[in-house]
């Protein structure tokens, strides 16, 4: 039988991609895919971009007035600056969760169930599988099912940034964006969340931003380092740690610098 591992596919990709805020160029000219089903990590100094190109992916940055942009991001191969392209159905599909867990101030279950809920869905049963579903996913389920009507805000900081996991997953995106999700949290929450991270991949192509290099080489199967707004170098996480091309890599990750 031959191995014939097929080559990922780039489930998102960015071409030239430059973003101005006003006058200020942030990211300059960054190619870079981002590979199906797998973790990729956006790692480099502070100011460097990173969370402006997380942003870029779902044009979050359209929300702060000012910013211009130029290149191209192609989702399955279609630019999501197309006219035709819908925000509301592309931040469905490429989902966020923000370093700071951002629960509402309602219920557990309404937590999970309001993207559903503003999607149309109306059917009792089907909110509550789907709550159940993503709950389990998120692996919450266990420490809350027996809470789901109490307030959110009730829950630790770890349970609050999986609860906000649950939520991005419960409208079912296909690319999950990750700003710093675990730098909140204490080592146990963090094991968790990056344990959860790996079970994750096998159906999301996940990016994750992170200023943790321990972190940024346990959980993701790429890295991507960024400088001062530029993209220095991309590729599998162990070669960028361990033989990067790139000088300026190499005193980043030794932490020459940063
Ligand atoms: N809303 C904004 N308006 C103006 N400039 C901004 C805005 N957001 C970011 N910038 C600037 O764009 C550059 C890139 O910022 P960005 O937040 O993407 O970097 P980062 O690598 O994620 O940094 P950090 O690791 O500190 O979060 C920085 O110079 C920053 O000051």
């Amino acid at each position: 039988m031959s191995l014939n591992p097929q080559k990922p596919r780039a489930k998102m990709e960015a071409r030239e991609l430059t973003l101005r805020y006003g006058p200020k160029t942030a990211i300059h000219k960054v190619s870079l895919a981002i590979l199906d089903r797998q973790v990729t990590a956006l790692i480099g100094p502070s100011g460097c971009g990173k969370s402006t190109f997380l942003r870029s992916l779902n044009r979050m940055n359209d929300l702060i007035s000012g910013t211009t942009h130029s290149g191209a991001i192609l989702l399955d191969g279609t630019d999501i600056h197309d006219r035709g392209v819908d925000v509301v159905d592309l931040r469905r599909r490429v989902g966020m969760v923000f370093q700071k867990s951002n629960p509402f101030p309602k219920s557990i279950f309404e937590n999970v169930a309001y993207g559903l809920r503003v999607g149309g869905m109306k059917d009792k049963a089907e909110l509550a599988t789907r709550v159940e579903k993503s709950l389990r996913g998120a692996a919450l389920w266990d420490e809350v099912k027996d809470r789901l009507d109490e307030s959110a805000l009730g829950l630790s900081g770890g349970q609050q940034q999986r609860l906000c996991i649950a939520r991005a997953m419960a409208v079912e995106p296909e690319v999950l964006l990750m700003d710093e999700p675990a730098s909140a949290l204490d080592p146990i929450a963090t094991a968790k969340i990056e344990e959860l991270i790996h079970e994750l991949k096998a159906t999301y192509t996940i990016a994750i931003v992170t200023h943790n290099m321990q972190q940024a080489a346990r959980v993701s199967d790429r890295t991507a380092f960024f400088y001062m707004g530029e993209l220095v170098e991309c590729g599998p996480t162990e070669q960028i740690f361990t033989n990067p091309r790139e000088k300026r890599t190499e005193d980043y990750v030794t932490g020459k610098f940063g």
